[in-house]
């Protein structure tokens, strides 16, 4: 199935979602360090850090009351709980970066993939796809970031972000993250990326 063509200056914003533990942070990461010049959304979050991560950098952690402020005082684009935390996307850079023209990606979950294309329907919206369930559950497991019970909900929420594959404009399956990067790449930077692009890519 063809995706529609959308010009350069509306589809700027590219949305990446997928279940926890396909390999979304991973692409990102390989994406940036490939292309500065697309910038990443820094999200805010409830979650803990893990071993590693820098604050301002892989996210913002805040407490509940900040991230209530937050919604309250209309600073996030998007925002949902997922397993059990928060997470949203400052509005502010995010509007900054596309005014510029800047490539700008958000890496976010389903319910906030809903309400980016509900405030803002020209952003384009990937799901990124696991070759198989079995290889999702292996790619969470061997992280070995979370418990077992965080991964049980983690998987859960992956069931059901699976279902909602077709609302997505299109999607690519996470075999090879290099592969991946170069599809992104050119969907975000190609004017003719999106015409030549078949809604299921494996
Ligand atoms: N193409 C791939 N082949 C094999 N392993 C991969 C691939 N892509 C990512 N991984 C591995 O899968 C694990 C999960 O990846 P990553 O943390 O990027 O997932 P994620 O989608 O960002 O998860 P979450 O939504 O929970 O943050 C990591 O250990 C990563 O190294
Ligand atoms: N709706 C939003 N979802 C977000 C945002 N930032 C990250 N996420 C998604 O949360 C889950 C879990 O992330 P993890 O770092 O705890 O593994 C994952 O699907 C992320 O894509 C956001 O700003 N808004």
């Amino acid at each position: 199935m063809e995706v529609g063509f959308l010009p350069m200056s509306e589809r700027r914003l590219t949305v990446l979602s997928g279940p926890s533990g396909v390999g979304k942070s991973t692409v990102v990461a390989e994406l940036r360090r490939a292309h500065p010049e697309v910038w990443l959304s820094v999200s805010v979050t409830t979650r803990r850090p893990r071993p590693g991560e820098v604050n301002g950098i892989h996210y913002f952690f805040v407490d509940g009351e900040e991230f209530d402020r937050l919604v309250e005082a209309g600073e996030l684009l998007e925002w949902a709980e997922f397993a059990g935390n928060r997470y949203g996307t400052p509005r502010e850079p995010v509007l900054k970066k596309l005014a510029e023209g800047v490539p700008t990606l958000l890496e976010i979950d389903l319910e906030g993939a809903r309400q980016v294309r509900g405030t803002m329907p020209d952003a384009l919206l990937v799901f990124l796809a696991p070759p198989s369930w079995e290889e999702l559950e292996k790619r969470l497991r061997g992280r070995g970031t979370e418990p077992e019970d965080v991964i049980a909900r983690r998987l859960d929420a992956g069931r059901i972000e699976m279902a909602a594959e077709s609302e997505f404009d299109l999607t690519l399956v996470n075999t090879s993250v290099q592969e991946v990067c170069r599809r992104l790449i050119a969907l975000m930077t190609d004017p003719q990326g999106v015409t030549t692009t078949t809604k299921r890519e494996v």
